[in-house]
């Protein structure tokens, strides 16, 4: 996708300038309450109309306020995901999944109707009323709804915070699913760092209605690691566990980690905090916890009123974090060994 943008709109005291150009499939918009994430999105799904500038998705102009275009909303062919699934009450699961579907030219129709509700795992809620589904089923089918609309490009205001903690999580696995299934460029705006983090290549951070920085999520984590008080979140991959002794060893690459055991037990996505990560010179002798990484040092760096320590453990790289004076304690330096040790209860299942 190449979307090209420069837009100004006033809101009573609120303006929105902003200009940007992007080429990749997976966007992310971040930036405080109040930001112009929204303004941006209504514009661009053509809900809003902005005062000047242009709107143009793969070369086509959408919106150019000097030569007067302004494409409707239905023919810029972009799809809108709302904080709270707008479902048709009067219709059930099926109806509301393939109303947009159903309105679509036979030559626009590029997605298998089964295929998607295989990939969502609809097929359990076809028959079912809409009143009668959860906040995260009924956002599994406005989800659905919009991708068998066929759209350009999808927005995504939000989609998540209206889904308690777990069920939030939940959901993330289905939305990569079916956007690396069905190819189809997103746009996510969200508040929370792992959501930007799991879900997007690029992230453009707003502020006050300008676009103050263009980098990748894992940059912005970095960034904001200082004032953060979880310090930095390592998203961590394990997988194929099995018991032992009453926890559960995890596979990290060719690492292993041994965690504490969950009702779950199964391979998938786990935070840790930089700062459940302590580092040792060398190998402790004896020592609590179930995990102890030989690592390099990649990267010192400041991170607020702490140092982040970036580890290269062979296949991975992890974060931690520590006080100004354990660098020089420890003698830390780029390129040197430490053991880095974590406890089995420092990882966090988040899907
Ligand atoms: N119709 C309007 N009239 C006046 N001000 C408006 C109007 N619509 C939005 N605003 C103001 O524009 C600013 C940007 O709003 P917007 O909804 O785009 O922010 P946001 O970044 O999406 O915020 P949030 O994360 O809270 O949803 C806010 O200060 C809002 O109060």
């Amino acid at each position: 996708m190449t979307l090209e943008v420069a837009l100004e709109k006033q809101l009573g005291a609120f303006c929105f300038a902003s200009e940007f150009s992007l080429n990749c499939r997976r966007v992310g918009v971040f930036g405080p309450s109040g930001s112009g994430k929204s303004t941006l999105m209504h514009m661009l799904a053509g809900l809003l109309r902005p005062d000047r500038g242009f709107i143009r998705l793969d070369g086509e102009t959408l919106f150019d306020g000097s030569s007067k275009i302004n494409h409707c909303s239905e023919k810029r062919r972009i799809g809108v995901v709302f904080q709270h699934a707008h479902l048709f009450p009067h219709m059930g699961v099926r109806r509301n999944l393939l109303y947009g579907y159903k309105r679509l030219p036979a030559r626009q129709r590029r997605i298998v109707p089964q295929s998607l509700i295989e990939v969502l795992n609809l097929g359990p809620l076809l028959d079912r009323g809409v009143e009668s589904l959860s906040g995260g089923e009924r956002q599994r089918v406005a989800l659905g709804r919009t991708i068998l609309s066929c759209p350009r490009l999808i927005l995504m205001d939000e989609p998540l915070s209206g889904l308690d903690e777990g069920l939030k999580y939940q959901i993330i696995p289905y939305l990569k699913k079916v956007f690396a299934e069905f190819g189809i460029p997103f746009m996510f705006i969200s508040h929370s760092l792992n959501e930007m983090r799991l879900m997007t290549e690029q992230v453009l951070e707003l502020a006050d209605g300008r676009l103050c920085s263009r980098t990748s999520p894992h940059q912005l984590a970095l960034r904001r690691m200082g004032s953060a008080p979880t310090g930095y979140v390592n998203l961590l991959e394990l997988q194929d566990p099995r018991p032992h002794n009453g926890l559960c060893i995890y596979r990290w690459g060719t690492q292993e980690f041994v965690l504490t055991a969950d009702e779950q037990e199964s391979s998938g996505m786990f935070e840790l905090s930089s700062r459940e990560i302590t580092l040792f010179k060398r190998h402790p002798e004896a020592t609590s916890a179930r995990n102890m990484l030989r690592c390099r040092v990649k990267k010192i760096f400041e991170a607020g009123n702490r140092v982040g320590i970036e580890l290269d453990c062979g296949d991975g790289h992890l974060i931690s974090q520590v006080v100004g004076e354990a660098v020089r304690d420890l003698g830390l330096e780029e390129g040197g060994e430490v053991v880095a040790v974590i406890k089995a209860s420092a990882f966090r299942r988040l899907y």
